[in-house]
């Protein structure tokens, strides 16, 4: 517990503010947020622009401390680390994905994997390794260099960084904006599979809602404000086994 609040794995996000200018002036980007996000589920959380999204990721990454209120991951409240325990809190427990898969251009897709072992001197699970490569499908782009892939192949490469890196949960924020419909789809398929095969925390950000349908939960922002927040339906239409959409 912690002011009250039970704080075990996922996230929790309590009573959040973020307010951008000088006062008077000012901009409210996230408006007294609450939201608990369970481990090892799939929350989406769906938004118009401008709508609060990448600040609450940010948020939800440490990458920007909230105005008032308090965020915690996996127990830990992030308003309690200063900014190298926070950075390393960061590199530990926390994927983030964007639009721009931030690959270095200069190093194959392998040295890009290893990169983060590399600096930390130390290497990934080798059974784990082969798994992610495996299920990301990337063994032939291995000694590819990144300018050389697709956008998709790209997000495929960091992702694999990510999931090597046994992050306990992985934002993702708008991966797909930039891809194709089919490809966005496998995208969302495969990040479905970071919660099912390796039981990691996912929340991604997005304003287009049919990303909605692989996930397990679906929270609407608007104005920095949650205005919807619902369970993916047991008979969801698209997925009759409960599982996800079988498309491309
Ligand atoms: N660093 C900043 N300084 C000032 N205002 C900011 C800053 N970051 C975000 N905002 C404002 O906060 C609000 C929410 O922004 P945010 O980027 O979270 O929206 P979003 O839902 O991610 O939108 P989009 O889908 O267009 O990326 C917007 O009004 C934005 O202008």
């Amino acid at each position: 517990m912690s002011g009250g609040i039970p704080v075990s794995g996922g996230a929790v996000v309590s009573r959040v503010t973020k307010r951008f200018g000088r006062p008077g002036r000012e901009t409210t980007a996230l408006d007294s947020v609450d939201l608990r996000i369970a481990p090892g589920r799939f929350t989406t959380v769906i938004g118009a622009a401008n709508s609060g999204k990448s600040v609450l990721m940010r948020c939800l990454a440490g990458l920007e401390r909230p105005t008032s209120g308090a965020v915690f991951v996996e127990g830990t409240d992030l308003a309690s680390l200063g900014e190298l325990d926070l950075t390393e809190f960061r590199r530990e427990r926390i994927g983030m994905l964007f639009q721009q898969s931030n690959l270095l251009p200069e190093l194959t897709a392998l040295d890009n994997v290893l990169l983060p072992f590399d600096i930390a001197g130390t290497r990934p699970d080798p059974a784990l390794l082969e798994q992610v490569l495996d299920v990301l499908a990337v063994r032939d782009l291995l000694e590819q260099r990144p300018t050389r892939m697709s956008p998709s192949e790209r997000h495929r490469i960091a992702l694999a960084r990510i999931l090597a890196q046994q992050p306990d949960i992985v934002l993702a924020d708008e991966p797909m904006k930039s891809l194709d419909a089919v490809t966005a789809r496998h995208l969302l398929r495969i990040l479905r599979r970071c919660c099912t095969e390796f039981g990691r925390t996912v929340v991604l950000f997005s304003a287009d809602s049919t990303s909605a349908a692989y996930s397990d939960r679906i929270v609407s922002l608007k104005s920095g404000r949650v205005t919807n927040d619902q369970e993916r339906p047991a008979d969801c239409p698209c997925c009759p086994d409960g599982g996800v959409p079988e498309i491309a």
